[in-house]
């Protein structure tokens, strides 16, 4: 699912961040853990292909990430991805109904809404599909952004600290999810966490691999 060499990704003016090589299989599970600032995010995006790697191969759900153009990775991301950045990127003036029918509207197709109601109760939060994104707190919006990387049963779901902001019993419904979508849909999960919560309950996931990132590198 997620083969990569010699990886690196420098941001303009700050330092060369290098990462470890990964060799995930299809239906294998990844915790990316480290510090603060070790580049757990840099990873996701890279993953993602929302960043070009500065050095390095990237082969990700059977494609060579360097080889695409920018709209190319665009239309590749929506069809093979889930991915839940920590900063969400919901639509302020839609609700989250709207929001939720965004990925079939990008991918010209009518939206799901028996698969959107099911991800919303299975959340905690089908009773908030009529609020604007200013209407939901923190770990609301976070559980709809979730909802919303799931609906097109993607391959590989990236997701960067998911639980972050979550109390035990809506962290617990996101983990279910996660361990369910993978064992019945086959879907692969990169999970970038500091949550203990999070690598107790997928211990169990059968093709776990922990990475943990040290941190930039000269
Ligand atoms: N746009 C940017 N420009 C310059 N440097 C950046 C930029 N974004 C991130 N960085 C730096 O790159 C490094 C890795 O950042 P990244 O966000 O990937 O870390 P992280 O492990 O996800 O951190 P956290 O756990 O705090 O979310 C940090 O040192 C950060 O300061």
């Amino acid at each position: 699912m997620i083969e990569t060499r010699r990886l690196a990704y420098a941001y303009a003016g700050g330092a060369r961040l290098g990462f470890p090589d990964l060799c995930l299989p299809a239906g294998g599970h990844l915790l990316l853990q480290g510090p603060s600032g070790c580049g757990k995010s840099t990873l996701l995006a890279l993953l993602a292909g929302l960043l070009s790697a500065s050095e390095g191969e990237l082969r990700v759900a059977g494609t060579e990430l360097g080889t695409l153009s920018a709209r190319a990775r665009d239309a590749w991301r929506g069809r093979q991805l889930g991915f839940v950045p920590q900063r969400l990127h919901l639509s302020s003036s839609l609700s989250v109904r709207e929001n939720l029918a965004m990925p079939y509207v990008a991918a010209g197709l009518p939206p799901d809404a028996a698969r959107t109601a099911s991800l919303l109760a299975r959340l905690g939060i089908a009773a908030l599909a009529q609020r604007r994104p200013h209407q939901l707190s923190v770990g609301q919006a976070q559980r709809v952004a979730l909802a919303r990387a799931l609906l097109r049963q993607p391959r590989l779901l990236l997701a960067d600290e998911p639980t972050a902001n979550l109390d035990d019993a809506a962290a617990a419904a996101v983990l279910n999810l996660l361990a369910q979508s993978a064992e019945q849909e086959g879907l692969s999960l990169v999970l970038a966490t500091h949550d203990a919560r999070v690598a107790s309950m997928m211990a169990a996931l059968p093709g776990l691999q922990t990475l943990r990132l040290a941190g930039v590198s000269a």
